[in-house]
């Protein structure tokens, strides 16, 4: 099956990479905007396929997209990423102009289109896909939980001073540095509650850097981070065409859910061919329907600087 990835950027060219390299789609097509840029990225991925050992096709284009005719899954991740010290609701006023344009786009040319939402502020990104795409909301899916759970495991397991696969746990509510709600309370080290290992102190530790996540990397790189989201939109797309029905936080749009309503907020969903085939309503303790709460108001205050 063939994926489009828009954007080959830092993160549109690791998506490409980790989904060559788990070798489960036919064919993913790049889009940039830039002249040769995607054609050049493709080309590039394309001579580590014999060393990789991948049989996916991967193409580029310079905004024809007449190239992703028929692709069952698009990833947006074309717009521009924050500097150290921003904050990523600051790229609405740009990137919201790219997300509709290059959304108007793939559904031309590929009407059944699972969308996979990157750029930021993602939460917003993904709200302006829904109102201006014409896709049923199950088709529309943004890139967020997947990631922030991936640090948070990575935070858990060095307070843990273990493996990252001895842990489990999640992050819901909003993409941003301050609405993330990892869920300690949930969270284990092989089944047992880690609240059991570690004291409210390294809790707070770990919720907190696991919040500010991708400023911390933004700090480092001068630019945003790219290899662990390319490695979160690969799971994503690979639940889609593999069917495999996996339980992934992903921003939604809400029907009541979560007592949440016309807002996209992370939270957990069995991610399979269909795209979003449910929303998993799990309890929450007050203090987190609380947060919840408070992250769900703050993605409406930047909803609101969205013109259709
Ligand atoms: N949701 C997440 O978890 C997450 C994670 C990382 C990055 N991001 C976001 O993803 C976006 C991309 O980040 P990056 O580091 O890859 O940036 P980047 O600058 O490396 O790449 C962005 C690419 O988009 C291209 N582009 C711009 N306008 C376009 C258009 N109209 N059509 C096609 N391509 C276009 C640019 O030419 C560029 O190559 C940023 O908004 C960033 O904040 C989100
Ligand atoms: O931090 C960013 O701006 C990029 C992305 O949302 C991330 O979490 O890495």
């Amino acid at each position: 099956m063939k994926v489009t990835v828009v954007g080959a950027g830092a993160v549109g060219a690791s998506c490409a990479e980790y989904i060559a390299m788990k070798n489960f789609a036919a064919e993913v097509v790049l889009v940039d905007i830039k002249e040769g840029f995607a054609e050049g990225k493709a080309m590039d991925l394309m001579q580590t396929a014999s060393l990789n050992g991948f049989d996916t096709k991967i193409t580029g284009t310079t905004g024809d997209y007449s190239k992703t005719a028929g692709s069952k899954v698009a990833v947006i991740t074309s717009g521009i990423p924050r500097k150290p010290g921003m904050t990523r609701e600051e790229l609405i006023g740009i990137n919201a102009g790219i997300v509709k344009e290059v959304t108007a786009n793939l559904v031309k040319h590929s009407p059944d289109v699972i969308i996979i939402v990157v750029s930021n502020p993602m939460d917003t990104m993904a709200y302006l896909v829904h109102k201006t795409s014409g896709l049923p909301k199950n088709k529309i899916i943004g890139m967020g939980g997947a990631l922030d759970s991936a640090r948070f495991k990575y935070r858990l397991a060095e307070a843990l001073e273990c493996p990252i696969s001895d842990v489990d746990g999640m992050v819901i509510a909003a993409h941003s540095d301050t609405g993330m709600l990892p869920l300690m309370s949930k969270a284990t080290r092989n089944g047992v509650p880690v609240t059991e290992f570690l004291d409210a102190e390294k809790q707070a530790y770990v919720e907190e850097e696991t919040k500010v996540g991708g400023a911390t990397l933004t700090k480092l790189l001068g630019t945003s981070a790219w290899y662990a989201p390319g490695a979160a939109v690969s799971v994503m797309v690979q639940s889609i065409l593999c069917d495999h029905k996996k339980m992934i936080p992903c921003s939604l749009m809400l029907d009541g859910e979560y007592g949440q309503s016309d807002i996209c907020l992370g939270v957990p969903a069995i991610i399979g061919a269909n795209g979003v085939e449910k929303i998993v309503e799990i309890a929450l303790t007050d203090a987190e329907k609380e947060k919840f709460e408070t992250a769900a108001k703050a993605v409406r205050e930047v909803n609101g600087d969205l013109k259709f």
